[in-house]
């Protein structure tokens, strides 16, 4: 890991209404490295996602990428930086295969003018064959190929995570925001998606920011974890350290689901 701040978010606050969803929250995340956001329910860490992919503005506090205010980025220009994301409930285009979906993905990620596109300029072909290059270089990555042009509205759901996982893939990131990977997959396709994200820092040395649940894949998975609770944060170190810090299991005993998570884990 070579240390580099990649995205720095400081003293970062959002209130909806009298709720104070993040409070003073600040973190670094450093190029390489996978770093992920537990908590219990309600703790602030989706939005403390949507504020990093300016789906929010934040009340206070501030967040930089590369050393950039990213308060100066317009929403749609966040992708153009090398940030993609992946969604909690898989937000996919039902009606077009795997193949489309991707290449539609890396579209809207990497507008080109219009005359260009009108035109067909020389630039414009080159840009396509090697969108088509990155793209089936993903689908064979995350070995897609058996469902390459099926239509996603008939895929298996542990199918559609990969899927979406693909589409972020295609556009190229720097920093990959992965919201809750394992939610919906049983247990082997969970193992599988430790593997993916393990090969993504590993072989295409894609810096991760992810917020998960599942301890198990936290642990499997992390460099460094950071636990919230009710907005603020609560720890932060490696992922023993975080599971062994008496706040962290006292926030979850409040929530059975999340401590039974956090109690197998630690088993
Ligand atoms: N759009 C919104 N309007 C009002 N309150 C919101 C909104 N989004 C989130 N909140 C509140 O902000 C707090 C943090 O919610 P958030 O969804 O970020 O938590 P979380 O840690 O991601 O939880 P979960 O693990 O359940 O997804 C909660 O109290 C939630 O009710």
């Amino acid at each position: 890991m070579s240390g580099e701040i990649l995205l720095s978010v400081e003293d970062l606050t959002l209130r909806f209404g009298g709720v104070v969803a993040v409070n003073k929250v600040s973190f670094e995340v450093r190029r390489g490295e996978v770093f992920t956001l537990i908590g219990p329910n309600g703790a602030g860490k989706t939005t403390v996602f949507n504020l990093i992919s300016r789906i929010y503005v934040p009340s206070a506090g501030a967040i930089s990428y590369l050393g950039r205010p990213l308060a100066s980025v317009a929403p749609h220009g966040v992708a153009a930086l090398g940030i993609a994301r992946t969604f909690q409930n898989i937000e996919l285009f039902e009606h077009a295969t795997v193949l489309q979906n991707l290449l539609i993905g890396r579209h809207v990620h990497h507008r080109r003018s219009l005359w260009g596109e009108l035109l067909f300029a020389p630039g414009v072909r080159a840009a396509e064959r090697q969108t088509r290059r990155k793209v089936e270089e993903v689908i064979d990555f995350l070995d897609l190929q058996h469902y390459r042009d099926t239509l996603v509205a008939g895929l298996p759901y542990g199918v559609r995570k990969v899927v979406e996982l693909a589409r972020a893939l295609a556009t190229e990131p720097k920093l990959l925001l992965l919201d809750e990977p394992s939610s919906g997959l049983n247990v082997e396709e969970t193992g599988d998606m430790a593997f993916w994200i393990q090969d993504i820092k590993n072989d295409l040395g894609i810096t991760v920011l992810m917020v998960e649940h599942d301890m198990s894949l936290v642990s499997k998975v992390s460099d460094r974890v950071l636990a919230m609770n009710q907005g603020e944060v609560l720890a932060l170190g490696t992922p023993a350290e975080v599971q062994a810090h008496a706040g962290v299991i006292e926030a979850y005993l409040g929530s059975a689901e999340d401590a039974g998570s956090l109690r197998r884990s630690r088993a």
